[in-house]
Parts: C-alpha cells; sequence; structure tokens
C-alpha cells in the first residue's frame, strides 16, 4: 500500500512542557489507522497539527507527498475532511439544510453531493426534523457527512465514539468499514478505548504521554503467540539458566522481579516443572496463560484509562 500521510518527528511544545514528542506516524492509503492513547495522551494535538489547526513546534508532516505547513497548504488541506471535538450546526435546520449551507459557505454547492454523503452515512435523505431532534450517533453522522462532500482523500475523527451506545457504537463501526471498503477512504480514528477501534483498524499507532510507543499492524498482533506459562520465582536468574541450559529454553520475558513468561510453545509445562525440581529451584506458581489484546495494549500503555 502506498503512504497517504507521513509525520516525521512531529512535536509540540505548550508554554514549555511537551505535549507531543517525536511522534513519527505512516498511514496508507486506503487503511483505517487507529489512534489510541488515555485522556490527554496527546491524540487530539497531533490531529490538529496535521489538518493545519496547531503549528507544530518541530518536525514534518507529508501528505499526498507534499509538505503540509500551517497556514499555507491551503489546497493541499481541503483534501482532508475531519471532525475535532464536536461538530456544530445549526440546530434549527434540518441535515440537508445544514450540508447545503456548508457547501455554498464553502463554494462548492452540489446538491448531487449533499444526496451522496447523507446515504454514505445511512441518514435519511428526507428527513425533514430540524438537527435539535438528532440523536449524538446521528449528529456524528451528519458531521461525517460535511466532511466528506468534497471526497477528502483522508478522513480524521477524534474519538468519534465518546459518548455513543452499544448500539451507536456498532452502527459507527459498520459505518466506518462501509467508508474504507466502498468508498476507498482512509480514515484516521483516535480514541482511549481499545474495544472501540481494535474490530476495524488496520494498524493501531499508540500514544502515551506525547510519545508513539507502538505502530502495528492488526494482522500481526492477532497472529502473534498468546498462550504462555508463567512461573513465579525467588530465584529468576538461576530458574533461567537452568531452562536454557537442560531445555534449550529460547523465547522467554522477565514480567517482574520474580516473574518469568515462556512463549516457547515446544517446551512443555511438565519438562519445565522436572527441570526445576531436578535443578532444586524454588518455585511460588507455575500456570499455562494467555495474554489477550487488551492485556497487549496495556502493556504498551502501561496502565492508564485504557480498556
Ligand atoms: N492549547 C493548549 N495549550 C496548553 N496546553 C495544551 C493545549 N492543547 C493541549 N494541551 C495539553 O497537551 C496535552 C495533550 O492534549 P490533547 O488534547 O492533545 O490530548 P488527547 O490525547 O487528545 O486527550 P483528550 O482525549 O483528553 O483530548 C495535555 O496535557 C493538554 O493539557
Amino acid at each position: 500500500m502506498t503512504t497517504l500521510l507521513r509525520t516525521d518527528r512531529l512535536s509540540k511544545t505548550f508554554d514549555g512542557k511537551e505535549a507531543v514528542k517525536d511522534i513519527s506516524m505512516t498511514i496508507r492509503q486506503g487503511e483505517i489507522y487507529g489512534f489510541l492513547g488515555p485522556n490527554g495522551a496527546g491524540k487530539t494535538t497531533v490531529m490538529k497539527m496535521i489538518t493545519g489547526l496547531v503549528r507544530p513546534s518541530a518536525g514534518e508532516i507529508e501528505f499526498l507527498g507534499n509538505p503540509v505547513r500551517a497556514g499555507q497548504s491551503l489546497e493541499l488541506l481541503k483534501r482532508m475532511g475531519c471532525i475535532i471535538e464536536y461538530p456544530v450546526f445549526y440546530d434549527r435546520l434540518s441535515g440537508r439544510e445544514n450540508l447545503e449551507l456548508h457547501g455554498e459557505y464553502m463554494g462548492y454547492y452540489n446538491p448531487e453531493a449533499v444526496d451522496n454523503a447523507l446515504s454514505a452515512v445511512g441518514l435519511d435523505l428526507r428527513d425533514s426534523r430540524p438537527v435539535k431532534q438528532y440523536s449524538l450517533g446521528m449528529k456524528q453522522r451528519l458531521g461525517i457527512a460535511r466532511a466528506m462532500m468534497t471526497r477528502p482523500e483522508l478522513l480524521i475523527l477524534d474519538e468519534p465514539i465518546n459518548g455513543l451506545d452499544p448500539v451507536g457504537i456498532r452502527e459507527m463501526r459498520e459505518l466506518f468499514r462501509r467508508l474504507s471498503r466502498d468508498y476507498g477512504m482512509t480514515l484516521l480514528i483516535s480514541s482511549h478505548i481499545l474495544g472501540e477501534i481494535e474490530q476495524i483498524a488496520d494498524t493501531i499507532g499508540v500514544i502515551r504521554s506525547g510519545r508513539l510507543v507502538r505502530e502495528v499492524a492488526m494482522e500481526e498482533v492477532r497472529g502473534r503467540d498468546t498462550d504462555y506459562i508463567e512461573l513465579v520465582t525467588p530465584d529468576t536468574s538461576r530458574a533461567l539458566a537452568v531452562l536454557e541450559r537442560k531445555l534449550g529454553l529460547g523465547s522467554y520475558k522477565l514480567a517482574g522481579e520474580r516473574i518469568i513468561r515462556i512463549y516457547d510453545s515446544a517446551v512443555s509445562l511438565q519438562s519445565i516443572n522436572r527441570a526445576l525440581v531436578e535443578a532444586d529451584v524454588p518455585l511460588d506458581s507455575f500456570s499455562r496463560k494467555s495474554q489477550s489484546l487488551e492485556d497487549y495494549f496495556m502493556e504498551l500503555i502501561g496502565g492508564g484509562d485504557v480498556a
């Protein structure tokens, strides 16, 4: 896949405080990129820099092969659609009227574009109710329709699922899939809840305290080895020495001062137990475990409110 947007060591300092530091991310054409991180991690600031709303303190942004500069790259920025923070509408006008007005204001009014945008997000083309009677989910859809009217190459949505009920969340997920599959759109979606994006994202970028701690293809994450044997011992170094010598243990990780996780699928629970007992290595506990996707990301994020 070709690269649509790339940032290189993007940083932002507010009043001497580093909110975002050295973010280098790559968004490929046609993918759904999930931007995951706890509240305050810096997601909105990164999105605002990408869309030219905030000037970076350092670093570069490249979109469609061209540098993006705040206040200068207007033609390029028109090829992005975004909803950062909640979309605001004229409450007393209908959804259609809001889109028509927006089109006129932006200088590209076209009734067909309004129809197409409304049907793409699954809103009724003939609904004449004022927006103030819309549910939050409908308003989010209308916001996406508005952002889509120019058929942007990249759609940037900041926490679009926030506040929706489970049905609304499911519908929104289906909408994202449809936009990506049927409209070939590339989406950058932020969230602080893994469960909201893990099912739809092709790539997840994990941000924590202003830094991108990991950028992973979901395919790779889903295909990882999730089963492991966990043993707790007061003497991890001796346990490891025995296991390496006797069983040729290769793949393991120290998960704490007393915890060893063994990912070697060729090594059985019994053989580990036998080797350690024979060598007289004290063991507090010993079990087979499986790491969920959630555990995996929690580990990357290091706690916080990502659930
Ligand atoms: N205009 C600003 N002036 C000063 N500090 C700011 C400004 N905008 C953001 N920050 C700070 O930058 C940090 C990152 O904020 P940001 O809004 O980007 O995080 P976020 O990951 O989007 O979280 P949230 O989901 O809560 O919006 C925070 O500490 C925030 O207080």
